[in-house]
C-alpha cells in the first residue's frame, strides 16, 4: 500500500489528482458522518454542497421537490452543508415571531442586495426596524382606504379590457391581464403614476421581475460564492445568463426613474402652491419625506433607489399570481365558484353605474366564504415559496420539535412545505378546500400560515395585497362568469380528476404558460346563470336562473330563443326591441 502511494505521489499531475480525491472524500465522510448536521436526512447531494439547491431554483422545483423530501424524511430535511428545513408548527412563533434578534436573516439574502440592501435584504435587525418604520403607514389600510380611487380607476380598466375579449369572442389570458392590473396599481401606490400597461398593453412596459428573482435565489442559495458569481456571472457569454442580467438591470433602471421623477415632481411642487396641492403621498414620496428618529438624516438617493426597486419586485407578479391562482382553484372547483358568487350575490350589493368595484371597506368584511377561498388559495398554493432561512445564533443551539438545532445552523420553514404537512393540515392537504377552514382544529392554525411570513420581517405588503385580491374577486365575480376554455379539462374537472392537481410555479408565471380566458358568447342581449331584464318601457325588471329555454320575463319580453350552454343552464336571447341589463358577463377561462 505505501509502495502504491508512493508510486502515485511520485509524478505532479498525479499526485495533485490524489490529493483533491482525498480531500473530497475526507470532506464527504466529515458531512456525511460527522458534520453535527449529519444527524438530519436528506438527499446526499445536499450534505455536501450548496449546488443542489441551486439546481433546485434554477429548475423551478424548489418548493415541490422539498415537500416532497419532508414527507419521505419527517419534519426535518437537510438541504445544504449548513441548512435544515422544519415543518414543526413550534419552529413557527420561534424563529419567525418570539426569537427575534436570536433568529436573523442568514447571508441568502445578500444575494438581493448586499451592497446597499433594501427592507427586504438587511440583515441589521436594527437597522432594519427604522426602515421598516419609514414605511409602515404607507401600507397600512387607513393609507389604502385614501388611495382607493386608483384602484377602483384600475379595476375599471382590467374590466374594460375583459368586456373587449367577451365582444371580439377572442380566447384571452387571464393572468396577462391580472399581472397589467397589478402592475398598473403598484405604479400608482409606490409612485403616482400607472405604469400604463393596461391602457397600452405594451409589454415593453412589463418589469421583468422573474429575472432579478431567480439570479437572486440561485446565487444566493450558494453563499460562499454569492458575490463571486455577482461579479462572474455577467461575463460568462451565454445568451439565457445575459438575460437574467438584462432584466434585473431593466428592473434598477426603472426603478432609478421613478425616483428621479418623483424627486423632480417634488423639487417642482416646493415652488408651486398648485402643484404642491396636487402632489400625492404615495409610498415612494412617504419615504423621501423621512427622517431618522435619532439623526434626522433622509435615506439616499441609492437608499430610494434600492427600496422602489424593491417594491417592483416583491409587489407584483406575488399579488397576480395569486389572484390568477384563485381564479383556477374556483375554475377547477365551479361548485365553489358558484357558492362564492351567491354569496356575493347575497351580501354585496349590486354595483352602481359609476362604482367599478367594491370597496375595500365592504369586500373583504361581508364575505367569509370568499375568505375562507382566499385562505385555502395561500395555504395550498403560495407564491413566495423560498425557504425563509434564518441562522441560529446562540452557540449552545436551540430545541426544535424536541431534536437540537447546533449553533451556527441556517434552519428554514418553506412555506409551501409547511402548508402541505399532512400531520399539520391533515391527509387532504391537497384538495382546496376552504370548508376546513369552519373547523375548530384547522381555524385555529391560521395564525401559523406563512405565505406572508410571520413577525417583524413578514410581509410589509400583505394589507395591499390582499386588499386588491378582494376587491378585484368579488367584483370579477359579481360582473363575469368565467369557465374553462379547453372542453376536455372541464370534462376533467366534472370527473374530478383536479381535486389534488396542484398547478406548479413554473405553469403559473406569467410569460411561461398562457392561462386563458376565453370568451363564452356574449350578445346584446344574451343573458347567463344570473341577469336583470329590463324592458325597454321600464315596467319589468326580473332576477332569477335560467335554467330552461323559457325566460321567465318572457311574457313581457316576446320572443325568448335559447342559444344553449352546458352545464345544464341555458343562456336566452331576447328579440332586439327589448335590452337586457346584464349583471354578469360569460367568459370562458384558464386553460392551463
Ligand atoms: C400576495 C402577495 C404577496 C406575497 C405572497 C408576499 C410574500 C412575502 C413574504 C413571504 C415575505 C417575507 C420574506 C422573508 O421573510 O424573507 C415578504 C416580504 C416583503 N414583501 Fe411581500 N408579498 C406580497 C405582496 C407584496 C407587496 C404588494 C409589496 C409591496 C408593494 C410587498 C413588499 C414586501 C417587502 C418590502 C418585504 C420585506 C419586509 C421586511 O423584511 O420587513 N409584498 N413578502
Amino acid at each position: 500500500m505505501a509502495q502504491l502511494i508512493a508510486e502515485l505521489l511520485s509524478n505532479p499531475a498525479q499526485s495533485m489528482v490524489v490529493t483533491s480525491l482525498a480531500i473530497v472524500t475526507i470532506y464527504i465522510i466529515y458531512q456525511r458522518y460527522f458534520h453535527p448536521l449529519a444527524q438530519f436526512p436528506g438527499p446526499f447531494l445536499a450534505s455536501v454542497t450548496d449546488l443542489w439547491q441551486v439546481n433546485q431554483f434554477l429548475t423551478f422545483k424548489q418548493p415541490y421537490y422539498l415537500t416532497a423530501l419532508h414527507e419521505r424524511y419527517g419534519p426535518f430535511v437537510r438541504y445544504g452543508p449548513d441548512k435544515i428545513s422544519v415543518t414543526v408548527e413550534d419552529a413557527v412563533p420561534l424563529l419567525y415571531q418570539k426569537g427575534g434578534r436570536m433568529f436573523p436573516k442568514t447571508e441568502f439574502y445578500d444575494a438581493y442586495g448586499a451592497a446597499h440592501p433594501n427592507v427586504f435584504g438587511m440583515r441589521d435587525e436594527a437597522k432594519h426596524s427604522v426602515r421598516r418604520r419609514h414605511m409602515s403607514h404607507s401600507f397600512s389600510m387607513a393609507y389604502i382606504k385614501g388611495m382607493e380611487v386608483y384602484l377602483d380607476q384600475n379595476i375599471k380598466l382590467l374590466k374594460d379590457n375583459i368586456a373587449t375579449y367577451c365582444s371580439s369572442g377572442q380566447a384571452f389570458d387571464l393572468t396577462q391581464l391580472l399581472h397589467f392590473y397589478v402592475i398598473d396599481v403598484l405604479g400608482e401606490l409606490a409612485f403616482s403614476q400607472s405604469f400604463g400597461v393596461q391602457e397600452t398593453r405594451d409589454e415593453g412596459r412589463i418589469p421583468p421581475v422573474k429575472e432579478h428573482s431567480l439570479l437572486s435565489a440561485a446565487t444566493g442559495a450558494w453563499p460562499a460564492m454569492t458575490f463571486r458569481l455577482k461579479r462572474w456571472l455577467p461575463m460568462v457569454p451565454l445568451k439565457s445568463l445575459r438575460a437574467l442580467f438584462q432584466g434585473r438591470q431593466a428592473c434598477a433602471d426603472l426603478a432609478a426613474k421613478c425616483v428621479e421623477r418623483r424627486l423632480q415632481d417634488l423639487q417642482e411642487a416646493r415652488d408651486d402652491e398648485v402643484l404642491a396641492e396636487t402632489q400625492r403621498k404615495d409610498i415612494l414620496t412617504n419615504l423621501i419625506l423621512a427622517r431618522h428618529p435619532d439623526t434626522g438624516e433622509r435615506l439616499t438617493k441609492a437608499d430610494l433607489e434600492t427600496e422602489a426597486f424593491g417594491f417592483i419586485i416583491a409587489g407584483t407578479h406575488t399579488t397576480s399570481a395569486t389572484m390568477s391562482l384563485l381564479f383556477y382553484h374556483f375554475l377547477h372547483a365551479p361548485e365553489l365558484m358558484t357558492q362564492c358568487i351567491a354569496e356575493i350575490d347575497e351580501k354585496l350589493p349590486e354595483l352602481q353605474a359609476d362604482q367599478p368595484a367594491y370597496p375595500v371597506a365592504t369586500a373583504e368584511s361581508s364575505l367569509p366564504f370568499l375568505r375562507g377561498c382566499v385562505k385555502e388559495n395561500f395555504r395550498i398554493t403560495p407564491v413566495f415559496t423560498m425557504p425563509l432561512a434564518r441562522r441560529v445564533l446562540d452557540p449552545a443551539g436551540i430545541s426544535l420539535g424536541g431534536r437540537h438545532v447546533p449553533g451556527g445552523t441556517s434552519v428554514a420553514i418553506c412555506n409551501h412545505a409547511f402548508h402541505h404537512d399532512p400531520a399539520v393540515w391533515g391527509s387532504d392537504h391537497n384538495v382546496f378546500r376552504p370548508s376546513r377552514w369552519e373547523e375548530k382544529g384547522t381555524a385555529e392554525r391560521s395564525r401559523l400560515l406563512m405565505h406572508f411570513g410571520l413577525g417583524p420581517r413578514q410581509c410589509i405588503g400583505k394589507t395591499v395585497a390582499t386588499t386588491n385580491i378582494y376587491k378585484v374577486v368579488s367584483t370579477l365575480l359579481k360582473e363575469f362568469t368565467f369557465e374553462l376554455a379547453d372542453e376536455q379539462e372541464r370534462k376533467d374537472v366534472e370527473q374530478g380528476l383536479y381535486r389534488e392537481r396542484i398547478p406548479s410555479m413554473d405553469q403559473l408565471a406569467y410569460g411561461d404558460t398562457e392561462l386563458r380566458l376565453q370568451q363564452y358568447k356574449v350578445l346584446e342581449g344574451v343573458c347567463a346563470r344570473s341577469f336583470q331584464f329590463l324592458c325597454i318601457d321600464g315596467t319589468v325588471e326580473t332576477t332569477g336562473v335560467v335554467t330552461h329555454a323559457r325566460c321567465p320575463g318572457a311574457a313581457h319580453c316576446g320572443e325568448v330563443r335559447s342559444v344553449g350552454r352546458g352545464g345544464g343552464e341555458k343562456a336566452v336571447e331576447l328579440t332586439t326591441s327589448h335590452q337586457v341589463k346584464r349583471s354578469r358577463d360569460v367568459v370562458r377561462s384558464l386553460n392551463l
